[in-house]
């Protein structure tokens, strides 16, 4: 491969924005996408996946260069160096990269290889929590969150089959395959920008992980039901959820923030899904107002998104560990006052994307032990390891409330 100025510099400044700026990965790179008309796909995934490449590797990249933060744009460039020989990128004699010191960074990295927070490129932190909380599990775990993340899509019933979705698709030259157990989901052979076929544009699919697609299929909506998505979000489980209920009875969608809530109506629209209400939560009000009111109820809580890492590895760098404690209490918080909205013998659905006991099952033990729990019982759980399925860490639990 021979590398670019142009695509280089702008992984280089991409870079300097997250690590430095505190940007959002995602945000930065669709920005930096924009700089030049005539990018093509192999560009653009370039800079995408060395920009991401480098976050990921952060910490490893940075001890194997000998640089700390914030790096300065010379700093940047030794990083760019490290992920270039590791990955036997020829470099070239620009300034930048003079006296390379590729024996060095091999032998650094056979060197750093043999210790997990380095090989795994993670804050100390996160790795004693790892450990404290999977023991030797978390081994597997941490090595599976730093694999690329496949691209997976959930076909949109209201609107096509899988066949057709996959007929489209491949009219596209996008190849795509099914998977076990997931009956909606198809995994893209190869990386490919989706997003601007007709396919996607009619609503036909939704780009959603296969374990995060686990979650609607775990609820169960039936026509005809009456289920609250407390904390909806964009709706990516909302839209699965009605589609399931093939538009026939009500999904209530709640969340704290109105923008998502916005942004779950556009895609309602794409989708087709019309059984669809949004209510923010600006108060407690709107609990309150639907206390013994649902049949089902989805908590898809705020979490570490630990079990998500590989889609985005920039958290690694921003997840504090105050942060995890506060959240934890949110969960509770959400568990204790939104499972009033169930009636009797209705049910419960808690999923984070977190892969830490701490996060799910030690939450529901200690929601059904509390006084808010005494009338729900435990039915079953799922807990999704990314060392195991593939694909992102999740888990659920499902509660039924007592007649
Ligand atoms: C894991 S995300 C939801 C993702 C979404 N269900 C989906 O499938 O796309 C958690 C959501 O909970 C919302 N949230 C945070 N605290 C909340 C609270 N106290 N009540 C309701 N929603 C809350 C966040 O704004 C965020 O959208």
């Amino acid at each position: 491969m021979r590398l670019h100025r142009n695509l280089v510099f702008a992984t280089i400044d991409s870079l300097h924005l997250i690590f430095n700026e505190e940007k959002q990965a995602d945000k930065v790179l669709k920005n930096t996408l924009k700089r030049d008309k005539r990018w093509g796909s192999r560009d653009r995934s370039f800079i995408a996946e060395t920009t991401y490449d480098i976050v990921r590797w952060k910490r490893l990249y940075a001890e194997i260069a000998e640089v700390k933060e914030p790096f300065s744009r010379p700093n940047l460039f030794r990083l760019f160096t490290v992920w270039a020989t590791l990955n036997g990128i020829k470099i070239p004699d620009w300034p930048q990269f003079e006296d390379t010191p590729t024996r060095r960074i091999k032998g650094k990295f056979d060197e750093f290889s043999k210790i997990r927070k380095l090989r795994e490129s993670i804050p100390d932190w996160l790795d004693e929590l790892g450990v404290k909380e999977l023991g030797k599990k978390w081994d597997g775990e941490i090595s599976a969150l730093n694999q690329l993340a496949d691209v997976v899509l959930r076909v949109n019933p209201l609107k096509a089959t899988v066949k057709q979705v996959q007929n489209e698709l491949l009219d596209n030259d996008i190849r795509t395959e099914a998977i076990k157990n997931v009956p909606h989901a198809l995994k893209l052979k190869e990386r490919a920008n989706v997003f601007t076929t007709d396919a996607f544009k009619n609503g036909w699919f939704e780009v959603q992980d296969a374990s995060s697609q686990k979650v609607a299929q775990f609820l169960k909506p039936e026509p005809g039901m009456r289920i609250i998505d407390a904390c909806a979000g964009a709706g990516g489980k909302t839209l699965h959820i009605a589609a399931l209920m093939e538009n026939k009875g009500q999904v209530v969608a709640m969340d704290l923030y109105e923008n998502k809530l916005t942004e779950l109506k556009r895609r309602a629209r794409r989708n087709g899904a019309h059984n669809i209400e949004t209510r923010v939560i600006d108060s407690s009000k709107a609990i309150k107002k639907l206390i013994g009111k649902a049949d089902k109820v989805l908590l898809d809580a705020p979490c570490s998104g630990l079990g998500v890492l590989k889609r985005n590895p920039d958290s690694k760098w921003k997840l504090q560990p105050e942060f995890l404690e506060r959240i934890k209490n949110t969960q509770q918080e959400i568990l204790t006052s939104y499972s009033r909205m169930v009636k009797p013998g209705g049910q419960l659905v808690y999923a984070t994307c977190s892969i830490l006991p701490s996060e799910n099952k030690e939450q529901v033990n200690l929601f059904l032990t509390s006084e808010a729990g005494k009338d729900f019982t435990f039915v079953k759980d799922e807990n999704i390891m990314p060392s195991t399925s593939g694909f992102d860490g999740f888990y659920m639990a499902l509660l039924e409330k007592t007649k």
